[in-house]
């Protein structure tokens, strides 16, 4: 018996349990490992650890035993196993390779997939590493992948898998493409942050985040915002897509531009596509572009956008609404590089940097099948996370301040908040994030009766439209990330007001106790108990 522990790709059918035969339990077993790929990536893109977890995870997930990651050898001209998992020290030892040698040295030098489908018939398959004994004994395959770091062949990914299973062969293929393109793509990531450690260590000066903030129109300095700010400058100079997630508002649009203006491709195009707004009819041609005569009413051949943000980059907002057969084509277009207009014969080179926004949760898109899986994950190499509103509260003051000045100067006005004003403005909840506390600001510049704007007068404008304001931009009906809309009235402690604010208000009211009440979005009865609260007044019944 082979002393290796026993994995779901070395049991018999008469083992196996019967539920795992289903290719519903293959799909959550992949969408599983991919997760958890993609986890380890995210808790700091350490190499050495996503290595290791996702050999792991191909073995004990899928069956695709004793794999190996054949990466450059820092002294030598030669490849050699990395990384391994269900190897011994010394069969992974034993893994070294010539550029050109045997299979895994063919697919680094071509740069393209090998699948030997029986090792023991191929001539090429040296079996360096593990010896036959070592292996099952019915028909053994081998696969092996290359990682690419940009366009250069880095590496490779390699496992072996048992002929005949009850899993497709392509399916295998599919899961080690992907987990070599993150792989690849983490390779890329780490090549540049290398860089620019070496630039920081060298002294080179660099750009506080704040000021590159301010140049990109970001304003905040809350640590999650300044976290993003970071990973978009350290991913400006890379090809791989972005993702970008936060709630509607967030400022996924400012970031897809920083993201553009911070890289290389600052001086091309960039082109912003709303996935929502655009009727499923014309949706590929608009992407795709069309020849002459493609459909009735292409009167002349036309460029798509991906075509016309060539050199530049393409921000698809709201990626998740993007219809299926679509996400087909434009995984085609980010493997390949290449788009094929509609009613055309020849495929048309594009390079453009894709960055996608979403306020869903597409691995729940993925699960229920309105999202391709091999797309989300080509997408979900760098997943940027943009904090809400009400998680960096303290930006509140700042925000309000930048949004006043711009309304004021170009309302050509000269309105201004109290501290007490701005601070009512940063224990609001803002659903709608810095878009509503923007158009909230504005209306408060246009409607302002006063040059100076106290807690009453904003309290009173914000409760006067609060749910008018509130409604964010577009809520998909789905939206995993949507926020709840603002009550009408939003709930307010009994000390919310001090007695010159209700004062006032009964002041600017005429005495009219109802009116002050509303002023202030309060409802007569909760106006009267803070009356009596201030002693002011005795409370109705
Ligand atoms: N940190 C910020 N500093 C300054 N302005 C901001 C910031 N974040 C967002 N904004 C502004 O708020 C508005 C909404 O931002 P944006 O359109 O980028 O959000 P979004 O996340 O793309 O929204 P949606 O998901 O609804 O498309 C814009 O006017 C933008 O300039």
């Amino acid at each position: 018996m082979s002393p290796e522990k026993a994995t779901i790709g070395d049991m018999t059918n008469e083992t196996r349990d019967v539920h795992r035969e289903t290719s519903g339990f293959w799909r959550t077993q992949e969408m599983f490992l991919i997760q958890e790929v993609t986890n380890l990536i995210g808790k700091g893109l350490y190499f050495d650890q996503v290595a290791r977890g996702a050999l792991h995870l191909m073995s004990e997930m899928l069956g695709l035993n004793r794999g190996r990651i054949v990466l450059k050898s820092q002294d030598e001209d030669v490849y050699r196993i990395a990384y391994s998992y269900g190897l011994t020290t010394a069969e992974a030892a034993r893994g070294r390779y010539q550029l050109g040698e045997g299979v895994t040295g063919s697919v680094i030098q071509a740069g393209h997939l090998v699948i030997v489908q029986d090792i023991d018939k191929e001539p090429t398959f040296l079996g360096r590493a593990v010896e036959r004994s070592r292996l099952p004994e019915g028909v053994v395959s081998f696969l092996a992948c290359p990682i690419r770091v940009e366009d250069r062949t880095v590496g490779a990914l390699a496992c072996h898998r048992i002929r005949h299973r009850d899993r497709p062969l392509q399916d295998d293929v599919r899961i080690l493409k992907i987990v070599a393109t993150l792989l690849g793509q983490l390779l890329t990531l780490n090549d540049r942050l290398d860089r620019r450690m070496r630039a920081i260590e060298a002294r080179e000066p660099l750009a506080k985040p704040s000021d590159q903030a301010a140049r990109y129109g970001i304003v905040g300095e809350a640590p999650a915002l300044l976290r993003a700010i970071a990973q978009i400058e350290q991913v400006a100079d890379a090809t791989a897509s972005v993702l970008l997630l936060g709630e509607s508002g967030t400022g996924k649009e400012l970031f897809a531009h920083a993201l553009h203006a911070a890289g290389p491709r600052k001086s091309k195009p960039f082109m912003k596509v709303n996935c929502a707004a655009i009727p499923e009819s014309l949706f590929e041609s608009e992407l795709f572009g069309h020849e002459r005569g493609a459909f009735t009413g292409a009167t002349e051949a036309r460029a798509g956008w991906f075509e016309q943000a060539s050199g530049g980059t393409i921000f698809l907002d709201e990626i998740g609404e993007m219809p299926l057969l679509l996400q087909t084509k434009l995984l085609r277009t980010l493997q390949e590089g290449v788009v094929m207009r509609l009613g055309g014969k020849r495929e048309i080179r594009v390079d453009m940097r894709l960055v996608a926004a979403t306020n869903r949760d597409l691995s729940l898109a993925v699960e229920r099948g309105d999202f391709r899986e091999d797309l989300f994950y080509r997408l979900n190499v760098i997943p940027i996370q943009l904090p809400s509103l009400s998680q960096r509260a303290a930006d509140i003051p700042q925000l309000a301040r930048h949004f006043l000045n711009r309304a004021n100067a170009s309302n050509r006005r000269e309105v201004a908040l109290t501290a007490d004003a701005m601070h009512y403005l940063s224990e609001q909840p803002w659903p709608g994030n810095v878009r509503q506390l923007s158009n909230f600001i504005e209306r408060l510049v246009l409607l302002a009766s006063a040059p100076v704007l106290g807690r009453v007068e904003v309290a009173s404008l914000l409760a006067d439209r609060a749910f008018d304001i509130a409604a964010p931009r577009q809520r998909p009906p789905e939206a995993h990330f949507a926020p709840a809309a603002m009550p009408v009235r939003p709930y307010l402690p009994v000390k919310s007001h001090t007695s010159d604010d209700l004062r006032r208000a009964l002041e600017l009211s005429g005495g009219n106790k109802a009116r002050a009440a509303q002023q202030l979005g309060l409802t007569e009865r909760q106006f009267f108990y803070r009356l009596k609260k201030l002693g002011l007044e005795p409370a109705r019944s």
